[in-house]
């Protein structure tokens, strides 16, 4: 089953600067798909464009289900005036959530991320990774269809980022799927089932790893591919 939709035109910051052009793709349920491109190739800009945050875009985005989608961030976005608890009280009275679980699994979450002595304290006296942490928590919590993950590897210590990976396994499982945008390519290169590049606004390249290799070098990690389109990049 389809679960996110992605026909884009064009979508920009002001009207008249297209950021991104001709983006289309889609993500099928369980699915893991890497977003991978260089520093300002508009990896932040696609994930703006599918959460809604921008106002020029021509296009149509479809997320199917319940519409209930996940959005992890790479700077962390919390209240201030509220403790990890509280956002997590907060995540269930926004997204309407009846289980009868939640609050068990979310002392399970905590307990996971060795985040239990801070349950009652305010985000903004975390470190980063602390913060990544709560964001985690809360996405997971919600039961999302869609994950959308910006740069999930950079900040998490390493038990962290293998717990992270063994709940997306879980929840790919259950349905979901992930749009995952990284700069880590040896790590996407063995949790992804898909790629998509993007370089100056526009996909150059989509597929499994063998595909990418294809229209690249054959055989080569994900890396070398990622070398190759930057060296052919148009000028
Ligand atoms: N708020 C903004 N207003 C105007 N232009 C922006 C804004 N944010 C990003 N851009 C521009 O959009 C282009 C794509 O940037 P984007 O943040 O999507 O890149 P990225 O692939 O996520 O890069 P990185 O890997 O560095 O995070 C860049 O040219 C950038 O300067």
């Amino acid at each position: 089953m389809e679960i996110l939709c992605v026909d884009l035109h064009h979508a920009g910051y002001s009207d008249n600067k297209k950021t991104i052009k001709n983006i289309h793709f889609q993500l099928q349920q369980g699915e893991l798909v890497g977003l991978i491109g260089p520093n300002g190739a508009g990896k932040s800009t696609i994930i703006k464009t599918i959460l809604g945050l921008l106002e020029e875009v021509d296009g149509e985005i479809n997320i199917a289900g319940n519409n209930r989608y996940a959005y992890i961030p790479e700077h962390p976005v919390y209240y201030e005036e509220f403790t990890l608890w509280e956002h997590i009280e907060l995540a269930k009275a926004v997204n309407n959530i009846e289980d009868a679980n939640f609050y068990q699994r979310a002392e399970q979450l905590i307990s996971l991320f060795r985040l239990e002595h801070v349950k009652h304290h305010f985000p903004g006296s975390f470190s980063k990774g602390m913060q990544q942490k709560l964001m985690i928590i809360v996405a997971i919590l919600i039961k999302p269809t869609l994950y959308i993950v910006d740069e999930p590897f950079i900040g998490l210590d390493p038990k962290a980022i293998k717990d992270f990976l063994s709940i997306i396994d879980e929840e790919r499982q259950r349905g979901a799927a992930i749009l995952m945008s990284t700069h880590v390519l040896d790590t996407a290169e063995k949790i992804c089932d898909r790629f998509l590049l993007v370089n100056q606004g526009e996909l150059i390249a989509a597929g499994t790893l063998d595909e990418v290799r294809a229209v690249s070098v054959p055989e080569a990690s994900l890396m070398d591919c990622f070398y190759y389109f930057m060296e052919n990049e148009k000028r």
